[in-house]
């Protein structure tokens, strides 16, 4: 993206659409000059005040706005900020817009202008913008509570203390290098630092680990409902969804298209999805629903894998990251209970028909949502988990070596390990990520 820090930008900061009020905002160092020449004068900071907003050259009046004025550096970009709150219209949204865009140095803001000027100017680290980000994102609460919390500094004040407890034990490496050519080299140096190695290397194995679940609370569970045909997957769909969304039929083969959708299981984002029957078949549409139908499955993180009561077909096997479960549907049809049912395979028995058994399979995806936010921890997304993952292994190195290790060679890793941390917090590396993390952002913010 093309910054050129002088120029002041201005953006629509609410959601587009008609609304009360809207909020147009500006950052940069034309602000002063643009409440004088709009408003009339520059409100006392951070104090709204009610104001005629005048076109800039025109001099129409374009609507009573309460305005906000925050000095360079308490703002959130730190450059001067102001907030034009307007009646949210189209037309007057649209004029005050126009009208900005007509004074020399103001322009339209690029897609997360905003959050990236507070990034350079050290407002908020890499960790807390993306944690800004996912909570204007959040769609449960469970992500809301994820998103504040990284936006807080919970992931940056880890990174910061491990960065600091390296600093420490390189400064017992550094120590015992500068002491290597004297007899009277202080006993432990080595060990001291590789006691710190291993706290930290400890702590982030145990954030890996729980990264997949951190990973899943941002971005949602995708749950897919899969088996033979005419084993009752879109009837069970519906009565999730507790409406009609697929089309039911006693046809074999009537889904065809995988259908999605969006449920919000104890807080976490659930994306249902419905698939077609899996059987061979010569029907090259059939053949390339069942592809698809298989393609999600491997992707899923949850398989319920439908079979009706008194069919012999196989449960899914081959989705290797899933969690596969086993259901026996349409048990209103068996004459006694337990029929056809695999005790070893521990299937679940419902009737999606009269909603039998359905409770429970809903209680027992809760339970696992629950778990998924139980085991969350400071990873939320893959940038994290493979940041962690370069230091741990950095680490792991130099702890392994053992004391033989070269002291130059261990320096080297506890600063590998640190600018892999680094990378988290936007410390080092920073330029390749910010294109892709502000591609994402809305305009705006
Ligand atoms: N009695 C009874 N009938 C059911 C139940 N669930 C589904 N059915 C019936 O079984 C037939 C097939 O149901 P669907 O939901 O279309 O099955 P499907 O697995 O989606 O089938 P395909 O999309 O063709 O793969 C329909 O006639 C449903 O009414 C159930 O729990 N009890
Ligand atoms: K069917
Ligand atoms: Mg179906």
């Amino acid at each position: 993206m093309q910054i050129s820090r002088n120029d002041t930008i201005f953006a629509l900061a609410s959601g587009a659409g008609r609304a009360g009020i809207a909020v147009v905002r500006l950052s940069g160092p034309a602000c002063r000059f643009v409440l004088e020449l709009m408003a009339g004068h520059v409100p006392r900071p951070r104090r709204l005040e009610l104001c005629r907003l005048r076109h800039p050259l025109s001099r129409d009046l374009l609507d009573e706005a309460l305005v906000a004025f925050f000095p360079s550096p308490n703002s959130f970009t730190g450059e001067d900020v102001a907030e034009l709150h307007v009646h949210g219209g189209r037309a007057v949204i649209g004029a005050v817009i126009a009208g900005l865009g007509e004074i020399s140095g103001c322009r339209l803001a690029g897609p997360g202008e905003f959050s990236r000027r507070a990034l350079l100017n050290g407002k908020m680290d890499l960790s807390a913008i993306e944690g800004l980000g996912d909570l204007i994102d959040a769609e449960t609460e469970m992500q809301r509570r994820q998103a504040m919390r990284q936006m807080r500094g919970e992931l940056r004040d880890a990174v910061e203390r491990w960065r600091t407890t390296l600093i420490e034990a390189s400064a017992f490496v550094e120590a015992e290098l500068d002491f290597a050519d004297e007899s009277d080299v202080p006993d432990g140096l080595r060990e001291r630092a590789m006691a710190l190695l291993v706290s930290v290397a400890d702590e982030l194995r145990r954030e890996i680990a729980r990264a997949r679940s951190g990973e899943r609370i941002r971005s949602g569970l995708t749950v897919v409902i899969a088996g033979p045909p005419n084993a009752g997957k879109s009837t069970l769909l519906n009565a999730l969804a507790q409406r009609d969304v697929a089309i039911v039929s006693d046809i074999p083969g009537t889904t065809r298209d995988s259908i999605e959708v969006h449920w919000d299981l104890a807080g976490i984002p659930v994306t249902l999805v419905d698939t077609a029957g899996l059987r061979e078949s010569r029907d090259p549409i059939e053949q390339e629903g069942v592809r698809r139908a298989r393609d999600r499955a491997r992707n899923a993180d949850v398989i319920l894998s439908l079979r009706a009561f008194d069919s012999q077909t196989e449960h899914l096997q081959d989705a290797p990251g899933a969690v596969i479960i086993p259901i026996r549907t349409k048990i209103d049809l068996a004459t006694g209970r337990g029929v056809g049912s695999d005790a070893s395979l521990d299937e679940l028995e419902l009737s999606a028909a009269t909603g039998e058994g359905v409770e429970a399979l809903v209680a027992r995806l809760e339970t696992m949502a629950k778990n998924v936010v139980a085991d969350g921890g400071l990873v939320t997304r893959a940038r994290h988990r493979e940041a962690f993952a370069g230091a741990l292994t950095t680490l792991e190195r130099a702890i392994s070596a053992g004391p033989g290790h070269p002291g130059e060679l261990f320096a080297e890793d506890i600063r590998l390990a640190m600018r892999y941390l680094g990378r988290v917090t936007g410390r080092v590396d920073v330029e390749d990520v910010l294109d892709r993390l502000f591609a994402g952002f809305c305009i705006g913010k």
